[in-house]
């Protein structure tokens, strides 16, 4: 059965602010990370990788139990480099500890989003810390060095569309790949930390080359010193994938739009919200400061 999500005594907005705030300062106080990169793209991914476990077959993993906080879920080879976000976040749990960590983790990516100019992400609390029983094995997130039916049958166990994948990996346009993390290295060129829909314009107009890197694996370069993953360029050699890079390259507000739902999707997957009431959308710092 569907996790019953759990309202926290009391919190309201207003409690829920507070922490978005935390974060959004904390990411502006510490922009020196990661050759300016700054935390939020790690934060995304994060939230991404505590989500990315779930199984609707038996409802296993999720983001609900917040199990990435045990052994057996951080140190999975797949989450390498998440080690900062959850650094990072150590002292934000500190100073609200009514918070579950399942809530951290997914709040935490929708604060960075927002913050790096991303949609507005509709959140919804009442994750409830699970038992370290319940950590999923890992192995249950993607290889990057498949092609686009693997993708979709991938994603396909989370019950995700063509539309809703190609709009989910849009989020490659942040930050970069780190050779001691994944084995591909990204260009410090194209790694940015503003959410745009340039992951698609890039696809659709560089000339891509498949080349080995450092490491032995292949990655696709071009000439600008970017980069894309099998996975990534996947999405314009399958063409019912391709249909919708064509549309986010032309139109940043569908992509953002999709983005913002596919993205909910996957952050709630598994999770039963019941009558618990609408979800939260955070002011962004800039919205606050006036
Ligand atoms: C086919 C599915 C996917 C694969 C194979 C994949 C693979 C990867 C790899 C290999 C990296 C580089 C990690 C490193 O070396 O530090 C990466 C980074 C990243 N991924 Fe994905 N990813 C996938 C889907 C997603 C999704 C669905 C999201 C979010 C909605 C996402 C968000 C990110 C972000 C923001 C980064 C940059 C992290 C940083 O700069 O520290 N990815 N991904
Ligand atoms: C700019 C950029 N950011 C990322 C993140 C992950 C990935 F696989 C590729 N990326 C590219 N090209």
């Amino acid at each position: 059965a569907l996790h019953l999500a759990k309202a926290q005594d009391g919190k309201s907005l207003e409690d829920f602010q507070k922490v978005y705030n935390a974060i959004a300062e904390k990411l502006r106080d510490e922009d020196e990370f990661d050759g300016y990169i700054g935390y939020g793209p790690n934060l995304v991914r994060l939230s991404w990788h505590v989500s990315g476990t779930f199984d609707k077959n038996d409802n296993s993993g999720g983001s609900f139990g917040g199990t990435y906080r045990f052994k057996k879920e951080a140190d999975d080879p797949a989450n390498k480099g998440l080690q900062n976000a959850a650094h990072f976040l150590e002292p934000i749990a500190k100073k609200f500890p009514w918070i579950s960590h399942g809530d951290l983790y997914t709040l935490a990516g929708v604060t960075a989003l927002q913050e790096m100019q991303g949609p507005k992400i509709p959140w919804r609390p009442g994750r409830v810390d699970a038992d370290e029983k319940d950590t999923p094995e890992n192995g249950r997130l993607p290889d990057a060095s498949q092609d686009g039916s693997y993708v979709r049958h991938y994603f396909g166990r989370f019950g995700f569309t063509d539309q809703e994948i190609v709009a989910l990996l849009g989020a490659h346009c942040l930050g970069k790949t780190h050779l001691e993390n994944s084995g591909y290295e990204g260009p410090w060129g194209a790694a940015t930390n503003t959410f745009t829909n340039e992951f698609f314009v890039n696809l659709l107009n560089e000339n891509w080359k498949l080349e080995k890197n450092e490491a032995g694996n292949k990655q696709y370069n071009s000439e600008k010193g970017y980069m894309m993953l099998p996975t990534d360029y996947a999405l314009v050699q399958d063409g019912k994938f391709r249909k919708y890079v064509e549309k986010y390259a032309k139109d940043q507000d569908a992509f953002f739009e999709d983005f913002k739902s596919a993205y909910v999707k996957l952050l709630e997957n598994g999770i039963d919200f019941g009558k618990l009431g609408k979800a939260y959308v955070f002011k962004t710092l800039d919205e606050q400061d006036s």
